[in-house]
């Protein structure tokens, strides 16, 4: 289990991270998301113990592990870089062994050849790096990070270095190592699709703070403002025009939203008749921008369809329901 409290972090007087909390359970996954720059890598490399200046406390276990009292080799941690900082000059097993450097040569040799069967390269032992596909080199990253059993997998982009069809495998082969070693895995993304489809929990950061931590599906059912609504949902804002006709009442900091997906337009009449503004054919669908007609703010509004059963030389609407528009804080 990782604890990380009160965390805040400036590099030469700038501000990075202000007062970040949260915790992971053995076996859970949590994912941070966030725009490039806001602080993801820096959380990963305090837990690890290479970001030494800072404040607050991590507590690891039991153990609060304030990074200048308990160095990285002490933390029972185990790090997959993003672009896996393996050693160009050693070969598969030299860049696994590496990190087993406390054992015997007897014991070091035994956990190695653990390794290379566990995470399927035997084959590849005796190869350099540069002979091994993304996939690979990927798997051995992660024997090297699994070498010292950690309690905890930190990992920094998992798949951004692999093809579509390789990044599904990944995830799965991925979740099902974590869960089966009880392991607390933090992961970091700014892949929203990938967040939801591999996290127990996500955290969302922005400006400097932690904006929510939640499970995946609370924090995509209930997001607290729009930022994290807009970040891992395809929302559109509805204009006052529908908001008024659906007696929704809205403070001055609240919006109403609604998933793109909820959205439909069709001939079938509704008090929002709509105009076309442009539409782009994206394959199995079109994105189409439209405007309620009677809308004098001029609000556009983002739909998908296959505009198949519409036959737009006729009148057509906007379909929503009442019961899929939420209230949010802007
Ligand atoms: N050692 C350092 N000294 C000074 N500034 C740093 C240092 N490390 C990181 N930063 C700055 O801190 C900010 C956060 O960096 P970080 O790498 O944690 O972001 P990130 O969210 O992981 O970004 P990305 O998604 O692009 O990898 C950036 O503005 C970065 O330039």
């Amino acid at each position: 289990m990782v604890n990380v409290n009160n965390l805040s972090i400036k590099f030469n007087d700038t501000q990075i991270l202000e007062d970040i909390n949260f915790s992971v359970q053995n076996g859970e996954i949590v994912t941070l998301l966030g725009q490039s720059g806001c602080g993801k890598t820096t959380i990963l490399r305090t837990i690890a113990g290479l970001q030494r200046e800072h404040d607050g406390n991590i507590c690891i276990g039991e153990v609060c592990v304030s990074s200048k009292e308990v160095y990285k080799q002490d933390r029972e941690v185990g790090y997959i870089f993003q672009d896996y900082a393996l050693f160009p000059h050693l070969d598969v097993e030299e860049n696994i062994s590496f990190a087993l450097d406390k054992l015997s040569r007897k014991d070091r040799n035994k956990r190695v050849d653990e390794l290379l069967e566990q995470f399927d390269i035997i084959p590849h032992r005796k190869k350099q790096i540069h002979q091994l596909s993304g996939g690979q080199q990927q798997r051995v990253a992660i024997a090297r990070a699994m070498a010292n059993k950690p309690k905890i997998l930190l990992l920094d982009e998992p798949f951004a270095n692999l093809d579509s069809q390789l990044r599904y495998k990944t995830k799965m082969w991925l979740k099902n190592l974590i869960k089966k070693y009880n392991l607390s895995a933090i992961l970091v993304t700014h892949d929203k699709k990938e967040a939801l489809s591999i996290s127990d929990k996500i955290g969302i950061i922005h400006d400097k703070k932690l904006l929510q931590f939640d499970t995946t599906k609370a924090i995509y059912t209930k997001p607290i403002n729009y930022y994290v609504a807009n970040f891992l949902a395809e929302i559109n804002i509805l204009p006052i025009e529908i908001i008024k006709d659906f007696d929704i009442a809205l403070s001055e900091e609240q919006i109403a939203i609604i998933e793109i997906s909820k959205c439909k337009i069709s001939n079938e009449s509704s008090l929002f008749e709509v105009e076309i503004i442009d539409k782009s054919f994206c394959g199995e669908y079109y994105e189409v921008l439209i405007k309620i007609k009677s809308d004098k703010e001029n609000k556009l509004i983002m739909i998908k369809s296959s505009l198949e059963q519409i036959n737009l030389e006729n009148k057509f609407y906007l379909n929503i329901k009442k019961e899929d528009i939420q209230i949010i804080l802007k």
